[in-house]
């Protein structure tokens, strides 16, 4: 039996470990809300993060770091990527100690805002450094609501090492989600994140009252610009991005009301201000954290990301929709397939 940590208890990391206990594994979830925990220890229900649902019975959550990871095989981190780092740090002494080197997944989708680093940069950096293969990536068009209801899912993990891909795929695969193994872990990491920022694009602009046509134009745009970062900044392959961590999760995000980057982005375009939209959804909003990444990453190097760029200027600079809406459409013309 494999013993399986989830770092982080939200929706994701309750539904991914109540599946992982299903599949046979030994599964621990540690969080830092104890009401949380207390919650799934006696009830076995994340009620705030995952409404009407119950976990696997046989699923514990603590707040007690080195607990839940003592003996763990794996390592699954399904944190907001702010709070990757923090964890990542406390982690390494722990493993230290133990002397243990258990695999390390993270299923967490962004860039870190500052370093411009992606999830396995940092895990890479904090607890294994120069050890890539140790690492493995889940990502994919899933969400937490339709998993937890055994809805039919597939998804990708991506490593540098093909069996530690393979050992994924194979304790996380079930008869209604299905892993296919990748080997551009960057390729399949940048069209997590950045398609956030794309669905955030995708709310305003139904917020706003537009329609199919401009959905599809957005999203197939989007695709453009996410594929441009991910092989000009971060050495992805192209192909990657008409994958399931590409075109796949994209699709998703910018279609579901399950998306919270769609919903606030729906809000933006209603009139609501960021501030506000992130405090009442009350889970993350991973897109307004990495538009912050991929402004810094714009400023820095030569990319042309002019979606990306409007909703950093919506979401941070109080810029006008309409005007942003109006100065997209009145750029200059240009080729469609370009780098
Ligand atoms: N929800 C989904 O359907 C889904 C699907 C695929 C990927 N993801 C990705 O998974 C990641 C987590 O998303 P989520 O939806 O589970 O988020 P969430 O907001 O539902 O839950 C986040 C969890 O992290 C915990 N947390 C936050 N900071 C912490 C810290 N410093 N220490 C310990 N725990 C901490 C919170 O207490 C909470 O339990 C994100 O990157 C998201 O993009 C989510
Ligand atoms: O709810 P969202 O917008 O964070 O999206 C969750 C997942 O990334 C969808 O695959």
């Amino acid at each position: 039996m494999t013993k399986i940590a989830v770092l982080g208890n939200g929706s994701w990391g309750s539904v991914l470990g109540s599946m992982l206990a299903d599949n046979g594994n030994d599964v621990v979830l540690y969080g830092n809300i104890d009401a949380v925990n207390e919650e799934i220890n006696q009830h076995h229900t994340n009620s705030h993060y995952m409404k009407d649902w119950k976990l696997n019975e046989n699923v514990p959550a603590t707040s007690n770091l080195e607990e839940a990871i003592t003996g763990a095989d794996l390592l699954l981190f399904v944190l907001p990527t702010k709070a990757v780092r923090i964890v990542a740090k406390n982690v390494k002494p722990i493993l230290d100690k133990l002397g243990t080197k258990p695999l390390l997944v993270t299923a967490t989708k962004g860039i870190e805002p500052g370093s411009k680093k992606l999830i396995s940069d940092i895990l890479t950096e904090e607890i294994y450094p120069n050890d890539t293969d140790k690492i493995v990536a889940i990502s994919g068009p899933s969400h937490a609501e339709n998993v937890a209801q055994k809805d039919l899912t597939a998804i990708t993990c991506a490593s540098t090492n093909e069996e530690n891909a393979k050992l994924v795929q194979k304790l996380f695969s079930n008869n209604y989600v299905r892993f296919y193994t990748n080997n551009d872990l960057i390729g399949v990491e940048v069209g997590g994140a950045v398609k956030n920022v794309i669905a955030i694009a995708a709310g305003i602009l139904v917020g706003k009252g537009y329609g199919d046509d401009a959905k599809a134009a957005l999203m197939t745009r989007g695709l453009a610009e996410i594929t441009r970062l991910g092989v000009k900044y971060f050495g992805a392959q192209a192909q990657t991005f008409s994958g399931l961590s590409g075109i796949g999760d994209l699709i998703v995000t910018c279609t579901s009301v399950n998306s919270r980057n769609w919903r606030a982005g729906k809000q933006l375009g209603e009139g609501k201000h960021l501030d506000w939209i992130v405090e009442h959804m009350g889970q993350v909003v991973e897109g307004a954290t990495t538009v912050k990444a991929v402004h810094e990453l714009v400023q820095e190097k030569d990319i042309d990301m002019p979606i990306s760029e409007a909703v950093y200027r919506v979401c941070y600079e109080n810029a006008d929709v309409d005007e942003e809406i109006k100065q997209m459409m009145g750029r200059s013309p240009k080729p469609e397939i370009r780098l």
